[in-house]
């Protein structure tokens, strides 16, 4: 009922401010799980300027985000300047139907979604960078390694190919991750300017502004030189070669004149968007599991003897996950426990929502705490424990609770889902036939610093040939 409805209940607002006050930038995902517990699965709370529902219960998110009302992203500062309304991520309401559209069929054209074609040629590239990997950690023998690095390589291989094109030069794609990671890292400093932009005017803003624009517009110029390179050759049609992303947003571009969403500048921001959003994130949740399994033990050697005994010498692949329930639920464990977008990406309310007897007014920032969802003691048993056997049922088989969302839920989730998990599942079930993970300090370190991913403390761990 449209007129009994109320606006979510929230704490009191200071002046300007709001309450940002009550949130401290590393740890603001725990900050505002507190205030669930005080206000309710859905509250508002101001920050800064921006008027802001927090949502942590997932019926109400996935009534919530499954409204196309709930489509749009809220003007924040920093992702403006950086996304401007374009690419997919951060896109305007307009843009984003095509390019969202454009993009999932991309993905299924190299086998990088649910139900794809062609399954091979992905599968293919992402086996050939885990062979690289396991022949850099074979190169320390059994000394300890910067994991941070090494994986990032390892996923970058795959996401430059993806979205840069086959022939981009490999020390360039790696300068380009390079970069994109110190925007990653300067957004956190310039979090604040998301909701008082004022603040961009102190020098200490001013100083990181200015240094994001001059990195912003090398991505660029690197970008434009890359697209130019590429759009020289036809698409290569051979049966294990990859599709070329500036290949297909050509042909696009072909059957479409005068276009606003098919010109040079979209494409820019949308392989900058599809570079930025997978590779972060995917390397963040590769991280979160090695340590996960460097800690425990017990629960590597378990997915190590399930891996051993189903596949039985034979290269992992993606189909081979049904037969692996412990495994499967071991990876599902560490995206729980270490949500790695642990306050989502931001909605924008594009107008007034109605959801059980609330209303979040238009032009609302809808926050989806999804690390709230993962550690709600009513829905998971002790959710500080990491306990894989959690997700299985009797029969020992993986059952995926509907309250599991790290690639969050709606029209606008996670476009990349199934890419990821080949990542993470293609990567650590080769490595754990190889290799035993151990820690190199004393202890593992599971602590998180949260900016736009809730990162690992950087640490060294070993990779011990399991043969030896
Ligand atoms: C484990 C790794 C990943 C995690 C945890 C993750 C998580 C997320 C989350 C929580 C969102 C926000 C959805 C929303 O707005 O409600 C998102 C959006 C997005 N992700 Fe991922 N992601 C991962 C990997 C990837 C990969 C590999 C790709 C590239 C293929 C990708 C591409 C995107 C894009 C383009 C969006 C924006 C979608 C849109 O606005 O329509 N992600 N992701």
């Amino acid at each position: 009922n449209k007129r009994d409805a109320a606006l979510p209940p929230g704490p009191w607002n200071l002046p300007l401010i709001g309450c940002l006050h009550k949130l401290d930038p590393e740890r603001a995902y725990v900050n505002l799980t507190k205030l669930a517990q005080k206000y309710g699965p859905i509250y508002s709370i101001r920050l800064g300027k921006v008027s802001t529902v927090v949502i942590s219960d997932h019926k109400l998110l996935k009534k919530v985000l499954m409204k196309d009302e709930a489509l749009g992203r809220p003007s924040l500062y920093f992702f403006d300047y950086i996304c401007r309304g374009k690419g997919i991520t951060y896109s305007h309401i307009n843009v984003w139907k095509d390019q969202r559209k454009f993009i999932s069929d991309f993905l299924r054209s190299v086998g990088g979604a649910k139900v794809s074609a062609k399954k091979e040629a992905l599968e293919n590239e992402i086996r050939r960078s885990v062979e690289e990997f396991v022949y850099l950690v074979k190169s320390y023998e059994g000394s300890g390694i910067l994991l941070a690095e090494a994986v990032t390589s390892y996923v970058g291989t795959v996401t430059s190919t993806l979205f840069l094109g086959k022939s981009c030069p490999r020390e360039d794609s790696a300068k380009a991750i390079q970069a994109l990671d110190e925007v990653v890292k300067m957004s956190v400093v310039a979090g604040p300017i998301n909701f008082l932009p004022f603040l961009r005017f102190l020098p200490m803003y001013a100083n990181v502004i200015s240094v994001l624009q001059n990195i912003w517009n090398k991505m660029h110029n690197f970008v434009n030189e890359v697209i130019k390179y590429n759009a020289q050759f036809s698409p290569d049609e051979k049966e294990d070669s990859l599709p070329s992303i500036i290949n297909a947003f050509m042909q696009k571009k072909s059957t479409r004149n005068s276009d606003e969403i098919y010109n040079l500048e979209e494409l820019r921001y949308l392989i900058l968007d599809m570079f930025g959003a997978s590779t972060e994130t995917t390397v963040t949740s590769i991280l979160w599991t090695v340590l996960y399994l460097a800690k425990y033990e017990d629960v590597q050697e378990k997915v190590r003897q399930e891996l051993l005994s189903v596949l039985n010498g034979k290269t992992p692949q993606m189909g081979d996950l049904e037969n692996l329930p412990y495994t499967e639920a071991t990876l599902a464990e560490v995206a729980r426990i270490r949500t790695t977008v642990a306050m989502g990406v931001p909605h924008l309310a594009l107008e007034d929502i109605y959801v059980e007897n609330f209303k979040i007014q238009k032009n609302t920032m809808i926050m989806p705490l999804l690390w709230a969802i993962h550690m709600n003691p009513n829905v998971w048993n002790e959710p500080e424990e990491f306990r894989p056997s959690r997700f299985l049922n009797d029969e020992r088989k993986f059952v995926q609770p509907e309250e599991l969302l790290p690639f969050s839920v709606g029209k606008r989730m996670c476009v990349g889902e199934h890419l990821a998990k080949m990542l993470i599942f293609l990567f650590m079930a080769t490595i754990l036939q190889t290799f035993k993970i151990e820690s190199c300090e004393p202890e593992i370190d599971l602590s998180a610093v949260c900016g736009i991913t809730l990162l690992p403390k950087p640490q060294k761990v070993v990779f011990k040939n399991i043969d030896k």
